[in-house]
Protein backbone atom coordinates (compact mmCIF):
# COMPACT_ATOMS: atom_id res chain seq x y z
CA UNK A 1 0.00 0.00 0.00
CA UNK A 2 1.34 3.57 -1.06
CA UNK A 3 0.11 6.74 0.97
CA UNK A 4 0.21 9.91 -1.06
CA UNK A 5 -0.38 13.16 1.48
CA UNK A 6 -0.38 16.62 0.82
CA UNK A 7 1.39 18.84 2.75
CA UNK A 8 -0.21 22.29 2.83
CA UNK A 9 2.09 26.21 3.76
CA UNK A 10 0.81 27.81 6.19
CA UNK A 11 0.92 31.88 6.97
CA UNK A 12 0.74 33.70 10.44
CA UNK A 13 -2.15 36.11 10.47
CA UNK A 14 -1.01 37.48 13.52
CA UNK A 15 2.21 36.42 15.44
CA UNK A 16 2.73 37.88 18.87
CA UNK A 17 5.70 37.17 21.12
CA UNK A 18 4.60 37.59 25.00
CA UNK A 19 8.08 36.93 26.59
CA UNK A 20 10.97 35.08 26.38
CA UNK A 21 10.81 31.48 28.52
CA UNK A 22 13.10 29.57 30.73
CA UNK A 23 13.62 26.86 28.64
CA UNK A 24 15.10 29.15 25.19
CA UNK A 25 11.67 29.33 23.61
CA UNK A 26 9.82 32.16 23.24
CA UNK A 27 6.03 32.30 24.79
CA UNK A 28 3.52 33.22 21.59
CA UNK A 29 -0.12 34.13 20.24
CA UNK A 30 -0.60 33.16 16.63
CA UNK A 31 -3.15 33.07 14.55
CA UNK A 32 -2.70 30.88 11.71
CA UNK A 33 -4.13 29.55 8.23
CA UNK A 34 -3.23 27.02 5.93
CA UNK A 35 -2.76 27.65 2.48
CA UNK A 36 -3.06 26.22 -0.88
CA UNK A 37 0.27 25.71 -1.88
CA UNK A 38 1.48 22.26 -0.74
CA UNK A 39 4.37 19.34 -0.99
CA UNK A 40 3.10 16.11 -1.70
CA UNK A 41 4.40 13.43 -0.06
CA UNK A 42 4.58 9.73 -1.47
CA UNK A 43 4.78 6.73 1.55
CA UNK A 44 6.13 3.50 0.25
CA UNK A 45 6.74 0.44 2.70
CA UNK A 46 9.73 -0.73 3.45
CA UNK A 47 10.39 -4.85 4.79
CA UNK A 48 14.22 -3.74 5.87
CA UNK A 49 13.19 -0.91 8.88
CA UNK A 50 15.07 1.76 7.19
CA UNK A 51 13.82 5.11 6.92
CA UNK A 52 14.91 6.53 3.54
CA UNK A 53 13.78 10.19 2.17
CA UNK A 54 13.82 11.03 -1.63
CA UNK A 55 13.48 14.96 -2.64
CA UNK A 56 12.98 16.81 -5.91
CA UNK A 57 14.88 19.63 -3.82
CA UNK A 58 18.54 19.66 -3.66
CA UNK A 59 18.60 22.29 -0.86
CA UNK A 60 16.42 20.22 1.09
CA UNK A 61 18.04 17.24 3.61
CA UNK A 62 17.59 13.77 2.41
CA UNK A 63 19.14 12.19 5.74
CA UNK A 64 18.07 12.44 9.38
CA UNK A 65 17.66 16.02 9.31
CA UNK A 66 14.92 15.99 7.57
CA UNK A 67 11.82 16.78 9.58
CA UNK A 68 10.40 14.14 7.78
CA UNK A 69 12.45 11.63 8.70
CA UNK A 70 12.29 12.75 12.17
CA UNK A 71 8.87 12.32 12.56
CA UNK A 72 9.22 8.82 11.37
CA UNK A 73 12.21 7.97 13.15
CA UNK A 74 9.88 9.06 16.42
CA UNK A 75 7.59 7.18 15.57
CA UNK A 76 9.20 3.84 14.70
CA UNK A 77 11.01 4.11 18.52
CA UNK A 78 8.01 5.46 20.10
CA UNK A 79 5.90 2.15 18.92
CA UNK A 80 8.53 -0.17 18.07
CA UNK A 81 7.42 -0.71 14.96
CA UNK A 82 10.13 -2.50 12.99
CA UNK A 83 8.77 -1.96 9.70
CA UNK A 84 10.77 0.52 6.91
CA UNK A 85 9.23 3.39 4.65
CA UNK A 86 10.55 5.26 2.14
CA UNK A 87 9.19 9.39 2.05
CA UNK A 88 9.14 10.41 -1.26
CA UNK A 89 9.16 14.53 -0.98
CA UNK A 90 7.75 16.84 -3.95
CA UNK A 91 9.03 20.06 -2.51
CA UNK A 92 6.75 22.66 -3.96
CA UNK A 93 6.71 24.94 -0.53
CA UNK A 94 9.92 27.82 -0.68
CA UNK A 95 12.12 26.40 2.29
CA UNK A 96 13.36 28.18 4.97
CA UNK A 97 10.81 30.79 3.77
CA UNK A 98 8.43 31.16 7.24
CA UNK A 99 5.43 29.03 5.72
CA UNK A 100 6.37 25.97 7.42
CA UNK A 101 7.26 23.53 4.66
CA UNK A 102 9.04 21.02 6.70
CA UNK A 103 6.67 21.24 9.47
CA UNK A 104 4.24 20.12 7.16
CA UNK A 105 6.27 17.56 5.70
CA UNK A 106 6.64 16.44 9.45
CA UNK A 107 3.10 16.54 9.94
CA UNK A 108 2.00 14.40 7.01
CA UNK A 109 4.69 11.46 7.86
CA UNK A 110 2.92 11.22 10.75
CA UNK A 111 -0.72 11.00 9.59
CA UNK A 112 0.77 9.06 6.78
CA UNK A 113 2.43 6.74 8.66
CA UNK A 114 -0.70 6.17 11.48
CA UNK A 115 -2.38 4.92 8.58
CA UNK A 116 0.41 3.07 6.60
CA UNK A 117 1.31 1.32 10.76
CA UNK A 118 -1.95 0.98 11.74
CA UNK A 119 -1.27 2.83 15.02
CA UNK A 120 -4.48 4.42 15.47
CA UNK A 121 -3.53 7.90 17.17
CA UNK A 122 -6.37 10.40 17.23
CA UNK A 123 -5.22 13.89 15.94
CA UNK A 124 -4.63 14.76 19.40
CA UNK A 125 -2.04 12.52 19.95
CA UNK A 126 -0.38 12.72 17.03
CA UNK A 127 -0.13 16.82 17.75
CA UNK A 128 1.41 15.66 21.09
CA UNK A 129 4.06 13.41 19.18
CA UNK A 130 4.37 15.99 16.82
CA UNK A 131 5.34 18.86 19.29
CA UNK A 132 8.71 16.91 19.93
CA UNK A 133 9.26 17.34 15.93
CA UNK A 134 8.78 20.97 16.50
CA UNK A 135 6.79 23.24 17.65
CA UNK A 136 4.54 24.25 14.69
CA UNK A 137 4.08 20.73 13.44
CA UNK A 138 0.64 19.93 15.90
CA UNK A 139 -0.57 23.24 14.03
CA UNK A 140 0.25 21.23 10.62
CA UNK A 141 -1.74 18.33 12.17
CA UNK A 142 -4.81 19.88 12.91
CA UNK A 143 -4.77 22.30 9.75
CA UNK A 144 -7.50 24.66 8.93
CA UNK A 145 -6.85 27.86 11.11
CA UNK A 146 -5.80 28.37 14.75
CA UNK A 147 -4.60 30.27 17.24
CA UNK A 148 -1.36 28.44 18.91
CA UNK A 149 -0.37 29.10 22.02
CA UNK A 150 2.62 28.42 24.30
CA UNK A 151 5.65 27.71 21.97
CA UNK A 152 3.38 27.31 19.38
CA UNK A 153 2.33 23.56 20.30
CA UNK A 154 -0.95 24.56 22.17
CA UNK A 155 -3.75 23.97 18.89
CA UNK A 156 -6.96 25.98 19.70
CA UNK A 157 -8.75 25.57 16.59
CA UNK A 158 -10.97 28.82 14.92
CA UNK A 159 -13.55 29.15 12.52
CA UNK A 160 -11.86 29.62 8.83
CA UNK A 161 -11.54 33.23 7.13
CA UNK A 162 -14.32 33.83 4.23
CA UNK A 163 -12.17 32.67 1.04
CA UNK A 164 -9.64 35.57 -0.23
CA UNK A 165 -6.43 35.19 -2.65
CA UNK A 166 -2.99 35.31 -1.34
CA UNK A 167 0.15 36.51 -3.16
CA UNK A 168 3.60 34.96 -1.31
CA UNK A 169 6.53 36.79 -2.84
CA UNK A 170 10.05 35.09 -1.47
CA UNK A 171 13.40 37.56 -1.70
CA UNK A 172 16.02 34.76 -2.70
CA UNK A 173 17.61 34.35 0.92
CA UNK A 174 17.06 32.06 3.75
CA UNK A 175 16.37 33.04 7.03
CA UNK A 176 17.00 30.63 9.96
CA UNK A 177 13.85 31.32 12.62
CA UNK A 178 16.06 30.58 15.44
CA UNK A 179 18.46 33.42 14.24
CA UNK A 180 15.32 35.34 14.30
CA UNK A 181 13.95 34.80 17.84
CA UNK A 182 17.84 35.05 19.46
CA UNK A 183 17.74 38.53 18.10
CA UNK A 184 14.10 39.70 18.89
CA UNK A 185 14.30 42.86 21.09
CA UNK A 186 10.62 43.01 22.82
CA UNK A 187 11.49 47.00 23.46
CA UNK A 188 11.56 47.39 20.53
CA UNK A 189 8.32 46.15 19.20
CA UNK A 190 5.99 49.30 19.43
CA UNK A 191 2.61 48.01 17.65
CA UNK A 192 1.30 44.11 18.70
CA UNK A 193 -0.97 42.29 16.45
CA UNK A 194 -4.40 42.65 17.64
CA UNK A 195 -5.33 39.18 18.68
CA UNK A 196 -8.21 39.21 20.32
CA UNK A 197 -9.85 41.03 17.59
CA UNK A 198 -8.69 39.04 15.23
CA UNK A 199 -10.53 36.19 16.64
CA UNK A 200 -13.78 38.67 16.33
CA UNK A 201 -12.96 38.91 13.11
CA UNK A 202 -13.14 34.95 11.85
CA UNK A 203 -15.58 34.85 14.25
CA UNK A 204 -17.27 36.85 11.66
CA UNK A 205 -15.90 35.98 8.50
CA UNK A 206 -15.47 40.07 8.17
CA UNK A 207 -12.70 40.46 5.65
CA UNK A 208 -11.81 43.79 6.59
CA UNK A 209 -11.29 43.23 10.36
CA UNK A 210 -9.08 40.81 9.68
CA UNK A 211 -6.82 42.53 7.66
CA UNK A 212 -7.03 45.42 10.47
CA UNK A 213 -5.66 43.18 12.73
CA UNK A 214 -2.87 41.54 11.18
CA UNK A 215 0.74 42.02 12.14
CA UNK A 216 3.85 40.56 13.26
CA UNK A 217 6.66 41.14 15.61
CA UNK A 218 9.35 39.21 14.21
CA UNK A 219 9.06 41.58 11.64
CA UNK A 220 11.17 44.32 13.72
CA UNK A 221 13.94 41.71 13.21
CA UNK A 222 13.99 40.12 9.83
CA UNK A 223 13.10 44.10 8.12
CA UNK A 224 15.92 45.33 9.51
CA UNK A 225 17.48 42.70 8.90
CA UNK A 226 16.45 42.54 4.70
CA UNK A 227 15.39 45.67 3.95
CA UNK A 228 14.67 43.73 1.00
CA UNK A 229 11.59 42.41 2.34
CA UNK A 230 10.54 45.71 3.24
CA UNK A 231 10.80 46.90 -0.21
CA UNK A 232 8.40 44.14 -1.07
CA UNK A 233 5.43 44.49 1.30
CA UNK A 234 5.84 48.66 -0.40
CA UNK A 235 5.01 46.89 -3.41
CA UNK A 236 2.72 44.49 -2.66
CA UNK A 237 0.49 47.25 -1.02
CA UNK A 238 1.20 49.18 -3.93
CA UNK A 239 -0.33 46.89 -6.39
CA UNK A 240 -3.84 46.67 -4.21
CA UNK A 241 -2.95 44.26 -1.96
CA UNK A 242 -5.81 45.08 1.32
CA UNK A 243 -3.47 43.64 4.03
CA UNK A 244 0.35 42.84 3.85
CA UNK A 245 2.60 41.06 6.05
CA UNK A 246 5.69 38.66 6.61
CA UNK A 247 4.57 35.52 7.55
CA UNK A 248 6.25 33.69 10.51
CA UNK A 249 10.05 34.43 10.82
CA UNK A 250 9.90 35.77 6.94
CA UNK A 251 11.40 36.43 4.78
CA UNK A 252 8.19 35.67 2.54
CA UNK A 253 5.86 38.77 2.80
CA UNK A 254 2.15 37.81 1.50
CA UNK A 255 -0.62 40.45 0.71
CA UNK A 256 -4.08 39.49 0.44
CA UNK A 257 -7.59 40.70 -1.65
CA UNK A 258 -10.81 38.88 -2.12
CA UNK A 259 -11.13 40.19 -5.76
CA UNK A 260 -9.17 37.36 -8.13
CA UNK A 261 -8.21 39.99 -10.62
CA UNK A 262 -6.04 42.27 -8.03
CA UNK A 263 -4.64 39.40 -6.99
CA UNK A 264 -3.44 38.61 -10.79
CA UNK A 265 -2.37 42.12 -10.82
CA UNK A 266 -0.82 42.22 -7.89
CA UNK A 267 0.80 39.23 -8.90
CA UNK A 268 1.99 40.18 -12.12
CA UNK A 269 3.38 43.66 -11.02
CA UNK A 270 5.50 41.75 -8.08
CA UNK A 271 7.05 39.39 -10.97
CA UNK A 272 8.86 42.17 -12.22
CA UNK A 273 10.29 42.66 -8.43
CA UNK A 274 11.18 39.37 -7.10
CA UNK A 275 11.32 35.97 -8.98
CA UNK A 276 9.42 33.51 -6.54
CA UNK A 277 6.34 34.71 -6.46
CA UNK A 278 2.52 32.95 -5.90
CA UNK A 279 -0.86 33.45 -6.12
CA UNK A 280 -2.92 31.02 -4.07
CA UNK A 281 -5.98 30.67 -2.78
CA UNK A 282 -6.46 30.29 1.34
CA UNK A 283 -7.40 26.60 2.54
CA UNK A 284 -8.34 27.09 5.99
CA UNK A 285 -11.65 26.25 6.13
C1 LIG B 1 8.26 31.54 13.54
C2 LIG B 1 7.26 30.42 13.30
C3 LIG B 1 5.84 31.01 13.30
O1 LIG B 1 4.87 30.11 12.83
O2 LIG B 1 7.38 29.77 12.04
P1 LIG B 1 8.47 29.75 10.82
O3 LIG B 1 8.90 31.12 10.49
O4 LIG B 1 9.60 28.88 11.25
O5 LIG B 1 7.70 29.13 9.67
C4 LIG B 1 7.34 29.34 14.43
O6 LIG B 1 7.21 29.95 15.71
C5 LIG B 1 8.60 28.53 14.39
O7 LIG B 1 8.28 27.21 14.63
P2 LIG B 1 9.32 26.02 14.26
O8 LIG B 1 10.01 26.34 12.98
O9 LIG B 1 8.57 24.74 14.34
O10 LIG B 1 10.36 26.15 15.43
P3 LIG B 1 11.21 25.03 16.21
O11 LIG B 1 11.84 24.12 15.22
O12 LIG B 1 10.42 24.45 17.32
O13 LIG B 1 12.33 25.95 16.88
C6 LIG B 1 13.39 26.51 16.15
C7 LIG B 1 14.08 27.53 17.05
O14 LIG B 1 13.29 28.73 17.10
C8 LIG B 1 13.24 29.28 18.41
N1 LIG B 1 11.84 29.34 18.88
C9 LIG B 1 10.87 28.62 18.24
C10 LIG B 1 9.55 28.69 18.68
C11 LIG B 1 9.27 29.54 19.77
N2 LIG B 1 8.02 29.67 20.22
N3 LIG B 1 10.26 30.23 20.38
C12 LIG B 1 11.54 30.17 19.94
O15 LIG B 1 12.42 30.82 20.49
C13 LIG B 1 14.12 28.41 19.27
O16 LIG B 1 15.39 28.99 19.29
C14 LIG B 1 14.21 27.10 18.51
O17 LIG B 1 15.40 26.44 18.74
N1 LIG C 1 11.08 18.39 4.72
C1 LIG C 1 11.73 19.55 4.77
N2 LIG C 1 11.37 20.57 3.97
C2 LIG C 1 12.01 21.77 4.04
N3 LIG C 1 13.03 22.02 4.84
C3 LIG C 1 13.44 21.07 5.67
C4 LIG C 1 12.80 19.80 5.67
N4 LIG C 1 13.40 19.05 6.61
C5 LIG C 1 14.35 19.81 7.16
N5 LIG C 1 14.41 21.01 6.61
C6 LIG C 1 15.32 22.11 7.02
O1 LIG C 1 14.57 22.95 7.88
C7 LIG C 1 14.90 24.32 7.70
C8 LIG C 1 13.60 25.15 7.74
O2 LIG C 1 12.83 24.82 6.63
P1 LIG C 1 11.28 25.22 6.47
O3 LIG C 1 10.43 24.31 7.25
O4 LIG C 1 11.03 25.27 5.01
O5 LIG C 1 11.27 26.67 7.09
P2 LIG C 1 10.09 27.62 7.55
O6 LIG C 1 9.43 26.98 8.73
O7 LIG C 1 10.78 28.92 7.92
O8 LIG C 1 9.18 27.80 6.38
C9 LIG C 1 15.63 24.41 6.37
O9 LIG C 1 16.86 25.02 6.61
C10 LIG C 1 15.80 22.99 5.87
O10 LIG C 1 17.14 22.68 5.59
Amino acid sequence: MTILMKAPAKINLTLDVLYKRTDGYHEVEMVMTTIDLADRLELRPRDDGKIVIETSASYVPADEHNLAYKAAKLIQERFQVTRGVTIAIDKRIPVAAGLGGGSSDAAATIKGLNQLWDLGLSTEEMAVLGAEVGSDVPFCIYGGTALAKGRGEQIIPLPGPPPFWIVLAKPPIGVSTAHVYQHLDLGQVSERPKTEQMIQALKRREFSLIVKSMGNVLETVTLKSYPEVQHLKQKLAQFGADGVLMSGSGPTVFGLTQKESRAQRIYNGLKGFCQDVYMVRSAGT
